[in-house]
């Protein structure tokens, strides 16, 4: 079997465990990594940018489709409706394979899982579609919403949303972040090792670093083709972590001794991020839903080797009668919707709809009303989630101050893709000033 029909059947099963069965792309992606590491980097590459880049661009991707086909995407054959859209977007987005042959492996696929019948219209939508791909009509600039979830590929109830909060231009500015190749952000500890010794040390692994100048703690990593086999990573050198992530535990402003909650903690990024900080004192408890989420926690506190930090299962939805005011800070970085980090998780954003967003307010009320009672009198609450939707931030934080009288706003901030340089993310500092 040729190497490159072996790449396509793999993301054709990636893209149908994505799209049909629900799973989610970062986390099927990092799975056939894993198992097929004898790859070559260029071919781990390849697999990697068309799934990513086929969900990126899906909603684009089935509009063109629809062009050219009389059956419509949403009455294909899941496998037919997934050989195109992956070929659709190499054609139209990757230089490294002519038009002929991504169609040819395009219909020996269809042929191969036995859609024999259906070949001559696999090849037939797609030698189309090849000849006019430079001819295909979008909408209207001036149909606002139509026009940026076609050109972004943003379903339209989101972009009608989003046009309510952001101006037209800050909208298209977040699609088109969404949509660019960012370099790895990793963070390490500043107590542990000096930043040019740990640049030195991934240089000698072959991996590039470049510093990121707004916070000290933090690397721009690329060259290396799998972070988990680098002994630097083995060992705990570093953490994988977006900027936007980072600002919470610098945000906290965590002194010596305090007493850290974080209530849905897993994998730890930031628990782990504050325990450092904390340079040896203090104690933070990171806590998750599941035993498997917090089995990811331990993983990742014992690879950091800190010893100041432990990992507990507990809903945070119920209250926890221990911790009443035992906390000098509470981090809240609760469920989302994720919709700030669709530039590493572009499937969320047809996973998402308005009534699970409307259920994740809720639920993030409800943990901000049980989890509040932790904060000892004087300490701190730290809400943040990776969405820019309004009611789950601003909206909630609104909420909670006009029900909770006893804790005021010390700042907030909502970080924009394209605008800000990591995720979108949204945090808010809350302060218990009396104790009513
Ligand atoms: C945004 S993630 C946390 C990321 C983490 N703070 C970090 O920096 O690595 C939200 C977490 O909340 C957990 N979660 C969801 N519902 C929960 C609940 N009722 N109680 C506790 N944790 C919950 C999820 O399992 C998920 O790990």
């Amino acid at each position: 079997m040729q190497a490159s029909v072996n790449e396509r059947e793999l993301v054709l099963d990636m893209l149908l465990q994505i799209t049909r069965d629900g799973e989610y792309s970062h986390i099927v992606i990092k799975n056939v990594l894993d198992k097929y590491q004898y790859l070559d980097k260029r071919e781990r590459a390849f697999i990697t940018r068309v799934v990513n880049g086929t969900l990126e661009r899906m909603i684009e991707i089935d509009y063109i489709i629809n062009q050219f086909s009389k059956v419509k995407v949403n009455k294909m054959k899941p496998v037919i409706r997934t050989i195109l859209r992956s070929s659709v977007y190499q054609m139209k987005y990757m230089d490294s394979v002519p038009d002929s042959a991504i169609c040819n492996e395009a219909v020996k696929l269809a042929g191969k899982r036995g859609f024999v019948n259906l070949k001559g219209f696999v090849n037939g939508v797609l030698r189309n579609i090849g000849r006019n791909l430079d001819k295909i009509s979008y909408p209207d600039e001036k149909d606002q919403e139509a026009f940026i979830s076609i050109k972004y590929s943003l379903p339209e109830w989101m972009v009608k949303q989003w046009l309510k909060v952001y101006d037209e231009e800050t909208v298209k500015m977040i699609g088109k972040a969404f949509m660019e190749e960012k370099p790895l952000t990793v963070r390490f500890d500043e107590h542990k090792i000096k930043k040019a010794e740990l640049i030195s040390i991934l240089e000698k692994e072959g991996v590039t670093a470049g510093e990121v100048p707004e916070i000290p703690c933090a690397l721009y990593l690329s060259g290396y083709d799998h972070l988990s086999a680098l002994p630097s990573f083995c060992e705990g050198l570093y953490q994988v972590q977006d900027l936007s992530s980072m600002q919470v535990a610098l945000w906290s402003e965590v002194k010596a001794g305090d007493q850290v909650l974080d209530v849905c903690a897993a994998p730890g990024g930031k628990a782990i991020h504050i325990a450092e900080l904390l340079n040896g004192t203090g104690h933070v408890e990171a806590r998750d839903l599941t035993e498997y989420k917090v089995a990811l926690i331990r993983d990742n506190i014992e690879r950091s080797g800190l010893t100041n930090i432990n990992a507990v299962c507990q809903d945070a939805a119920i209250y926890d009668p221990h911790k009443k005011e035992t906390a000098d800070i509470v981090i809240a970085d609760l469920p989302c919707s994720g919709l700030g980090v669709l530039g590493k998780k572009p499937d969320l954003r047809y996973k998402m709809n308005e009534k699970t967003e409307a259920d994740l307010v809720e639920l993030q009320k409800k943990i901000l009303s049980v989890v509040k009672d932790y904060v000892k009198p004087g300490g701190k609450l730290l809400y943040s989630t990776c969405t820019i939707h309004r009611e789950e931030n601003e909206g909630n934080v609104e909420w909670f101050l006009k029900e909770y009288p006893e804790f005021e706003l010390v700042k907030e901030k909502q970080m924009i893709p394209g605008r800000d340089a990591g995720d979108g993310f949204y945090i808010a500092i809350l302060k218990r000033v009396n104790h009513e």
